[in-house]
């Protein structure tokens, strides 16, 4: 091992720190899952890393996680999550698949120039507030663009505490300003299109060559990939750094929490509109209809909201649909089984 980190160069804080009693505290010590593999765990603590093997009794894990590991090695207990990304697993199952957490800040990347979208940066925003992480928005290759100011007002239309910045990827003077985001015990992801510059703004800001450095761990001895899962490395000085592949895609379910934070201007004029049920369509009194004549709310704003609404219920239901469906499933299998038991007899 080269390197050795502090707990609180790990992520440690407060919100964890309280979650254990003086006499767990004594007893155990405490690790942070730094990769998951099909049958363990990576954990990484300050006396260095370790694996841990899974086992059936064990609650759902995730990259990120804190635990609580005995003298022993052996797995305590999970802490609380200040964050987490989530999501129904790939393919057909009714699974939540825990993708990420304890993951203090995204920077959600999108360029000035052909990537620029609003509606598909609400969808990430909703992503982001959902699992309770900080959003900041960083708009890439500003030297390429010469209406910087004004893309950049768009955005800041979305919301107006919602941390905006512009940069020239590929410039470590430009992306200095999204250092206060970047301190040692704190946790990064970056997430955005392909193209607009991830790759490029983590050199910039972690050092050239760090990332590939950390990558390097999860090759085998001759160098083989042995995964491509998501992954956490700690970059000295600079902080911590979740590798994400799998979580490009942008299908939102059970987002109901992050649809709310990132269009509270919109669930607060439906709290305004005069009847419960308006449809803002025609009613008298409609409080959207109000602000889209005056200007106060933009229409694609609304669609958009509606279009992730939509989708999102859509997908909840099915999710809810299909536990329904196994658990009734599960529930004939047992009674068949019961029967098939009883004629045996
Ligand atoms: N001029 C300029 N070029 C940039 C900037 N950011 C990225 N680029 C260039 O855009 C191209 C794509 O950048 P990457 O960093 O590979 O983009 P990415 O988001 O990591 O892409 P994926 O790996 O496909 O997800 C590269 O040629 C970069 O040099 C910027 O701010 N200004
Ligand atoms: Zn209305």
């Amino acid at each position: 091992m080269t390197n050795s980190f502090t707990l609180a160069e790990l992520g440690w804080g407060p919100f964890f720190q309280q979650q254990l009693t003086l006499e767990e505290l004594e007893a155990n010590t405490v690790a942070r899952v730094i990769s998951h593999h099909k049958s363990q765990l990576q954990l990484l603590a300050p006396l260095g890393e370790t694996a841990l093997h899974l086992s059936p009794t064990m609650p759902s894990l995730c990259v990120g996680d804190w635990i609580v590991i005995d003298q022993q090695g052996s797995f305590v207990r999970k802490l609380e999550r200040m964050t987490l990304f989530s999501r129904k697993s790939p393919g057909s199952s009714i699974n939540i698949q825990l993708l990420a957490a304890n993951i203090d800040t995204v920077f959600l990347v999108m360029s000035l120039n052909h990537d620029f979208n609003l509606s598909r940066l609400e969808r990430y925003l909703t992503l982001v507030n959902e699992a309770g992480a900080e959003p900041v928005v960083v708009l890439t290759k500003a030297d390429l663009c010469n209406h910087t100011e004004t893309l950049r007002n768009q955005v800041q239309q979305l919301g107006p505490l919602l941390n905006v910045v512009c940069v020239n990827a590929l410039d470590s003077d430009s992306t200095c300003s999204l250092r206060p985001w970047c301190a040692p015990g704190k946790t990064l992801a970056v997430l955005g299109s392909s193209g607009v510059g991830k790759s490029s703004l983590l050199n910039t800001l972690l050092g050239t060559g760090s990332l590939a450095t950390a990558r390097i761990r999860e090759d085998d001895s001759k160098g083989r990939h042995t995964t491509t899962a998501r992954s956490l490395h700690v970059v000295k000085n600079i902080g911590l750094f979740m590798d994400t592949p799998g979580m490009r895609e942008l299908q939102l379910s059970d987002v109901e929490e992050g649809l709310a934070v990132t269009f509270s201007d919109i669930d607060a004029l439906i709290q305004t509109c005069r009847f419960t049920d308006c449809s803002h369509k025609n009613e008298p009194g409609c409080a959207i209809l109000k602000a889209l004549k005056s200007g106060e709310l933009e229409e694609r704003r609304l669609q958009n909201y509606q279009k992730i609404s939509r989708e999102q219920a859509l997908n909840s239901a099915s999710l809810a649909q299909r536990r329904a469906k196994d658990k009734a499933l599960s529930k004939m299998y047992r009674a068949t089984l019961a029967g098939n038991m009883k004629r045996k007899t």
